[in-house]
């Protein structure tokens, strides 16, 4: 099953960038600055949720620096490509360096020069009307043919992090709206969820559903009733996690029929379920109400999206068709256009006959 899971394509919609970051890239970069100490910290396997976010703090430091950044990124983006997805939503959160003369508009551009610099796979970043024509050559010719070059589509999420302000946030709102038109399609709100109130993030989340910019929430990765309950009425357009909702809330999240970004390993890791059999997954998957498998953090909890769907596979017991309808079902959600909807239809049909021939 591991090996058809890596045949099949994917849709990756839950990716944060600095926790996609290689190891060896890592390592080398605190090589770079001196940092040797850090190795057994970067490798070390466990994970709580607490020493998830003193990691990714020592993670920005290591790679909050515009020619870092461009390269993280293409080295993330060729990774996913390179297990056959393909379609990607990778997420940030643009960050200010004075130090490094870094804007949160300078962070985005660095990423987007990483989008831009990838060849040995091809990527398509930008909406139909700015497209380098990559969009009409792809569906034809995607074929698994080692020789040719993987073909992924990529988007971008700007990530609100829970410890800013509501002016903070309120600007990466407005830049992800100037950004529109270079592949950036929504906005997510994370960071530790011990930090912050919702109260702070609601006016700039309010003011991206106003200009009819998708938002997706990290809801419920801590029990917090109340704001979970805030979080479901606000009606975005997916929910990450979903891991400590009460009855009322699951009651209300199935009827809203809000899809949901589902982690299985990293929701193991950071010790929010104690088996990936008792997860939540299973019972919306059940219930029939929309669902994507994603890594949340390729390099933290040394995982792919090949590996979740191959553990989704063998826990739940899902057969060949039941893998690819899974995947498949995905394209619903994704936050890019209908004319992206209508290419990876495509992919999924011609992957079709070579899966169930
Ligand atoms: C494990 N569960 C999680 N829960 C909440 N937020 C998470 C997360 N994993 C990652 N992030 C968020 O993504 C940032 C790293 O990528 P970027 O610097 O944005 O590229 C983290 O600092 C955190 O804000
Ligand atoms: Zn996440």
């Amino acid at each position: 099953m591991l090996e058809l899971c890596r045949e099949l394509p994917k849709i990756e919609l839950h990716a944060h960038l600095n926790g996609c970051v290689r190891d060896s890239t890592l390592l080398e970069l605190a090589k770079l600055l001196g940092a040797t100490d850090v190795e057994d910290v970067i490798l070390k396997k466990g994970r709580s949720l607490k020493e998830c976010f003193q990691l990714f703090d020592l993670y920005h430091i290591l790679t909050t620096d515009h020619a870092i950044l461009t390269r993280i990124t293409q080295e993330v983006i060729e990774d996913f490509a390179s297990e056959n997805v393909v379609y990607l939503e990778l997420r940030t959160t643009p960050k200010k360096n004075e130090a490094k003369g870094m804007t949160k508009r300078s962070y985005m551009e660095a990423v987007i020069d990483g989008l831009r610099a990838i060849d040995t796979v091809e990527v398509a970043f930008l909406p139909a009307a700015n497209s380098e024509n990559l969009i009409g050559s792809l569906p034809n010719d995607i074929t698994h043919n080692e020789t040719q070059r993987k073909k992924i589509f990529v988007r971008l999420l700007l990530s609100i992090d829970r410890r800013e302000t509501t002016a903070a946030a309120m600007e990466t709102v407005n830049l992800a709206l100037e950004m529109k038109d270079m592949g950036v399609v929504g906005i997510d709100l994370s960071g530790n969820p011990e930090v912050g109130e919702w109260q702070t993030f609601l006016p700039a989340l309010q003011h991206a559903k106003e200009k009819g910019l998708p938002v997706t929430l990290h809801c419920g990765e801590v029990p917090n009733n109340k704001e979970i309950h805030s979080m479901l009425d606000f009606y975005p357009q997916r929910i990450g996690h979903a891991c400590y909702l009460e009855e009322e809330h699951w009651k209300k999240l199935k009827a809203s029929k809000i899809p949901v970004e589902i982690c299985l390993t990293s929701n193991y890791r950071t010790e929010r379920i104690s088996t990936i059999k008792e997860h939540h997954f299973a019972d919306l998957y059940n219930a029939n109400h929309p669902v994507s498998l994603c890594t949340d953090d390729v390099g933290l909890f040394s995982t792919d999206l090949t590996k979740e769907y191959d553990l989704a596979a063998s826990t739940f017991g899902f057969n060949k068709e039941e893998v690819f309808q899974l995947s498949r079902n995905v394209i619903k959600f994704v936050f890019a256009d209908d004319d992206v909807k209508r290419t990876l239809a495509a992919i999924y049909d011609a992957a079709e006959k070579r899966f169930m021939p």
